[in-house]
């Protein structure tokens, strides 16, 4: 896994862990990320801090502290949404691969997707035999997806999708201006933060999690600069239904869902075959 010095300044919450059995991978997590290490304490119980980002056997979570916290966030692919979706998804005829541009279900293609965060969009790209690189530059999110990534790469329902997953901790604009005028992947995808997204109960959760951590993705534009000069064929950016397109060149292409958008900035035309 390759590791890359980090610009955008992130706020770390300190680490904890369930028991004694998590101790020494809950350490080694808080001396890279330089966090506080909590040692093992139920998360409901630590009243000192807003976040925690907390290592017990079901993987690492962010979790609010507090009696009345919201519950955990983490990168799940083998249990929930991800893995009910793979399992039953709906293949090409999902909006996402719209937007990616398939026209058949064998062509695979190489996928960048420069705004990771949990990895669920990666995943349902992965999924349709994409092979995906995912950069995050959040060094908090990034641990929760790596987290997420090695226990879908253990379980044998989740393995053969993981080993197309290729995660990059990294700042995406840099890591795109610095190869400006290469093509690094076929399609970059974008799904930058916004400030008022989805309201629905789930994505609320995340959010108020989320969003502490990694802030709004202020520099989107930017983002979407570095990615048009990177693509091959185009760049696809994820907005919710009602947001605005991110400022600077318009889409040639809008695909609207019940909640999001995928805006398409195609560059060439995709291989048919
Ligand atoms: C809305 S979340 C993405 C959710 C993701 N599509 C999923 O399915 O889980 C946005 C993420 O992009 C990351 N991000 C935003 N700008 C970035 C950049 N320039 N480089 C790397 N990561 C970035 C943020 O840190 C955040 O984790």
């Amino acid at each position: 896994m390759q590791q890359s010095p980090l610009s955008h300044p992130d706020p770390v919450p300190p680490v904890a862990c369930g028991s004694d059995l998590q101790w020494p991978e809950a350490e080694a997590l808080a001396t890279r990320l330089g966090a506080t290490f909590l040692g093992g304490v139920p998360a409901r119980q630590i009243d000192s801090a807003a976040l925690v980002l907390f290592l017990d056997e079901n993987g690492l979570s962010l979790q609010a502290t507090g009696r009345k916290a919201p519950g955990p966030v983490r990168s799940e692919f083998v249990s929930g949404k991800a893995g009910y979706r793979l399992a039953h998804g709906g293949g090409t005829g999902q909006l996402i691969a719209k937007a990616i541009g398939l026209k058949r279900t064998n062509q695979t293609l190489h996928i960048l997707d420069a705004t990771a965060g949990l990895g669920q969009d990666a995943f349902v790209l992965a999924g349709l035999g994409h092979r995906v690189t995912l950069l995050e530059r959040s060094p908090v999110i990034h641990a929760l997806l790596e987290d997420g990534l090695a226990r879908a790469a253990a379980d044998a329902s989740t393995a053969a999708v993981a080993s197309r997953m290729t995660l990059i901790h990294a700042d995406s604009i840099r890591w795109l201006q610095a190869r400006a005028g290469q093509p690094v992947a076929d399609v970059v995808y974008l799904d930058p933060m916004f400030p008022h997204r989805d309201k629905s109960a789930q994505v609320k959760k995340e959010m108020q999690l989320f969003r502490p951590v990694v802030g709004d993705d202020p520099d989107a534009a930017d983002l979407l600069q570095a990615a048009l000069a990177c693509a091959r064929y185009r760049v696809v950016v994820k907005r919710s239904r009602r947001a605005p397109a991110i400022e600077g060149d318009a889409p040639a292409l809008k695909l609207e869902g019940k909640s999001s958008r995928y805006d398409v900035y195609p560059l060439k035309a995709l291989p048919s075959s």
